[in-house]
């Protein structure tokens, strides 16, 4: 289907005897906003780095952006962001240069780079920061910087590895609203998260416990298909039977 942006069937990477994503089976639409769940130790991370072509799968397939994850790993890239907590800005650039820099590793031209950070910087209203170290901004700016930045050449997809790590509920919330911005534009989001406020914010969730996805629908019919009163609740029913936690 046209409108599938991310599909997999059986997806597997075993590492040795064990098994860290077992056989995973979903789709994603374009647009949709599809969150991740799991316990620590479940295989998100695993099955994230299969999806962006960082990680050849053992056995099943994937389509990403209608490109294979065995043999087109760099067409994928090229139509992907991602942002993961661990991999962010350059601290010791400014706001600017960090644009400018992230903006050319994925592809744009000069003009282009000069055009849409200034845009960029407009629209966050960091004018007055724009020439500043990234290290001098808050947590919760240093994230929505670079969520743009990784939307910057409007990928199909984006990727987002537990994104708002470290910020309150609220700072949260301001995030999601790029995220949305994202999602309007037609940029499908796939989302990482350990917290069920941002669970509940997406349109779907798959939930993984121990390599497997034991869960995939909308968190409302989630909620009522283990009659529970909130996905905190849900999440629970599901990972306490985990046998792995890291
Ligand atoms: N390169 C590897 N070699 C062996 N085992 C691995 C490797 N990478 C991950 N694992 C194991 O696979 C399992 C899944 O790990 P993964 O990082 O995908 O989990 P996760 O759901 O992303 O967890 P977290 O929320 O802690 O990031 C873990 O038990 C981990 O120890």
């Amino acid at each position: 289907m046209e409108n599938v942006v991310i599909k997999t069937d059986k997806l597997t990477k075993r590492f040795g005897d064990f098994i860290a994503a077992n056989e995973i089976t979903f789709e994603v639409k374009k647009g949709e906003i599809f969150g991740f769940l799991g316990a620590n130790g479940a295989g998100k991370t695993t099955a994230m780095r299969m999806l962006c072509g960082l990680s050849m799968p053992s056995s099943g397939t994937a389509t990403i952006a209608g490109f294979n994850v065995y043999k087109q790993t760099e067409d994928i890239k090229r139509n992907i962001g991602y942002m993961s907590q661990k991999f962010s800005l350059y601290e010791d650039l400014t706001v600017l240069e960090n644009i400018r820099f992230f903006g050319g590793i994925y592809g744009l031209s000069n003009r282009e780079l000069k055009s849409k950070g200034e845009e960029l910087v407009e629209q966050l209203g960091l004018q007055k920061e724009a020439k500043k170290l990234v290290q001098a901004l808050p947590l919760g700016w240093k994230q929505k910087l670079s969520f743009s930045v990784a939307v910057l050449h409007q990928p199909k997809i984006v990727f987002l590895d537990e994104p708002t790590g470290g910020v309150d509920p609220v700072t949260r919330r301001q995030f999601w609203d790029l995220i949305y911005e994202a999602s309007a534009k037609g940029i499908t989001i796939f989302v990482t998260t350990h917290y069920m406020d941002e669970a509940e914010y997406c349109d779907r969730l798959s939930i993984m416990v121990d390599g497997k996805i034991e869960a995939l629908d909308s968190p409302a019919n989630l909620k009522k298909q283990f009659k529970a009163a909130s996905m905190d609740d849900v999440f629970y029913q599901l990972a306490r039977g985990a046998k792995r936690s890291d």
